[in-house]
């Protein structure tokens, strides 16, 4: 229910994220009115394989959404815009006349494109893929995804050419279903999910025809590319119908802006699924020579677009996960700090979570997982260590690439997600960076990115700066790890990451 001080009107924020789908209204002060979240399966296929029922998705969103509104005890009346952000790379192909889904959606860490990389490497060359997306040729992004479902899907590659099909991230399918479906519903998608597609040049913000051509992805199904905030349609029944959807953004893209980094040099990192960082580079793209990718932070309107570099973690929040649901260790993913607590250290244990190979700053998609360091007075509390232990140090690799490509210094770092919500894994962070560890008072800033950027396209707001004056400190972390410790660990996971490398061979 609204609270006492809060009066209308708000904004609405849709998230399509990896595990669950949720919508979240804010109030002008960027404070939560209502939330309400729907997870949906996740479909493992077969090893390497994840996939997402989009009809199932879809469902979700209209289920959150009504919620949401009637948690607020308001009615549509009361929202000026809806925002939207979402899974990015997550990819779908769809019949533009039924609406139906050709194929359960691709999700991001699937990894069955490895061999069609590999084979785009040899032939078209990694060089050229990187200069014109800023993105190094790996299975994570939505081109080589769209590519598979074309060859592999029977017809579909005759129906996309003869115009039936439509191509979408996330993005793109809550869009276009809310504005109107078959009935005229907008196919759109914004400058940052374009950007994590490999199909669009990072300098023109266009779908570039000689990436396409070598993709083998026709022109016809794409979506056009627009800016992060500007309305794209009016919502067509359901909760919000008659209200304007005005923004989208990936969900990394859409913390940074929700946690107000608009200055060349402010960086965030959300821990979720995965964990991604991402610095503000300004409006210049910025090549990366360590391992990070280069990609659209944000573009409002007509306004010159903003680029920021990225560390991509695949696996953080799912290895707590995992540990609860196939390995049963732990009940409840917060279960994990109080076994970790309950011993001073890993006990020598090191786990890489490389279960989607690994991201930046290696992309090595022939790694697979491991424990390091086992002996037999390792217990499952040392697991449960080495497992936030993880997070934090490929939180470090991370930063350490940054500082190389940006040259700007970690003075300290903006955090959210649900992995924050673990102060034994945020303290470890600080320790490993040395550095300050700091989180808002509103931890969804995915969300509230989406809503921003939705309120700042109708006016809501008049400019960033009114936005900054909402962020507030809600936690800090400070460094009290000594130098020498924190050098000889981190030499020890860096050995352990070497033991992932290889695994996989060539012809898997
Ligand atoms: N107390 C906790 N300690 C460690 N991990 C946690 C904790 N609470 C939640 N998580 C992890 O955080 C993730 C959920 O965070 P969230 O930001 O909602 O993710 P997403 O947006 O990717 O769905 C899950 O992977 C879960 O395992
Ligand atoms: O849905 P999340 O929070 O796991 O984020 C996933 C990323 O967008 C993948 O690139």
């Amino acid at each position: 229910m609204t609270d006492a001080h809060t009066t209308g009107p708000f904004i609405a924020a849709i998230d399509q994220g990896t595990t669950s789908s949720r919508c979240i209204v804010f109030d002008k002060d960027g404070r939560i009115v209502s939330v309400d979240q729907k997870e949906h399966e996740q479909i493992f296929p077969k090893p390497g394989w994840v996939e997402h029922d989009a009809a199932e998705i879809w469902t979700n969103v209209q289920e959150v959404v009504a919620g949401a509104i009637e948690k607020a005890g308001i009615t549509s009346a009361d929202v000026k815009a809806i925002g939207i952000t979402n899974q990015r790379e997550t990819t779908l192909l769809w019949d533009k006349n039924t609406g139906e889904p050709v194929h359960n959606a691709i999700v991001w860490q699937d990894t069955r494109t490895d061999a069609l990389c590999k084979e785009l490497g040899r032939n078209v060359g990694q060089d050229r893929f990187r200069r014109e997306t800023g993105l190094p040729l790996a299975s994570y992004f939505a081109g080589p995804k769209a590519r598979w479902l074309l060859d592999n899907v029977e017809g579909l590659r005759e129906r996309a050419e003869r115009g039936e099909i439509l191509f979408g991230t996330m993005d793109s399918w809550v869009i276009w279903n809310l504005t109107g479906g078959v009935d005229g519903g907008v196919h759109v998608t914004d400058v940052t999910n374009a950007s994590r597609t490999m199909l669009m040049n990072l300098h023109t913000m266009e779908w570039d025809d000689k990436i396409l051509q070598s993709m083998e992805v026709p022109a016809a199904i794409l979506p056009e590319i627009r800016s992060s905030a500007e309305v794209y349609g009016l919502a067509k029944g359901g909760a919000l119908d008659g209200i304007p959807v005005a923004s989208a953004l990936g969900d990394q893209q859409a913390a940074l802006f929700g946690q107000t980094c608009y200055s060349k040099g402010e960086a965030k990192s959300t821990y979720g699924t995965g964990t991604f960082m991402l610095m503000n580079t300004g409006d210049e793209p910025v090549n990366s020579y360590n391992g990070l990718l280069t990609t659209v932070g944000y573009r409002i309107g007509d306004q010159k677009a903003v680029y920021a570099l990225e560390g991509s973690i695949a696996v953080t929040g799912s290895l707590v996960q995992w540990m609860r649901d196939q390995m049963g260790l732990i009940n409840s993913a917060a279960e994990i700090e109080t076994l970790a607590s309950s011993v001073d250290d890993n006990g020598g244990a090191y786990f890489v979570p490389a279960f989607s190979g690994l991201f930046a700053p290696y992309w090595r998609s022939d790694a697979r997982g491991v424990i390091a360091g086992l002996t037999r007075y390792v217990t499952k509390a040392h697991i449960a260590r080495a497992v936030l232990e993880a997070t934090a140090w490929q939180t470090r690799e991370i930063t350490d690439a940054m500082t190389k490509d940006s040259g700007v210094e970690l003075t300290a770092l903006k955090v959210d997600g649900g992995m924050t919500s673990n102060n034994l894994l945020m303290q470890t962070l600080s320790d490993f960076l040395d550095a300050p560890v700091v989180r808002p008072m509103v931890a969804e800033t995915t969300c509230l990115g989406a809503a921003y950027a939705a309120g700042l396209a109708v006016g809501f707001w008049p400019d960033t700066d009114a936005l900054r004056a909402n962020w507030r400190r809600a936690a800090e972390w400070t460094p009290r790890m000594d130098a020498d410790k924190r050098d000889r660990e981190y030499k020890s996971w860096l050995k352990a990451v070497e033991r992932t490398m290889g695994w996989l061979d060539e012809e898997n």
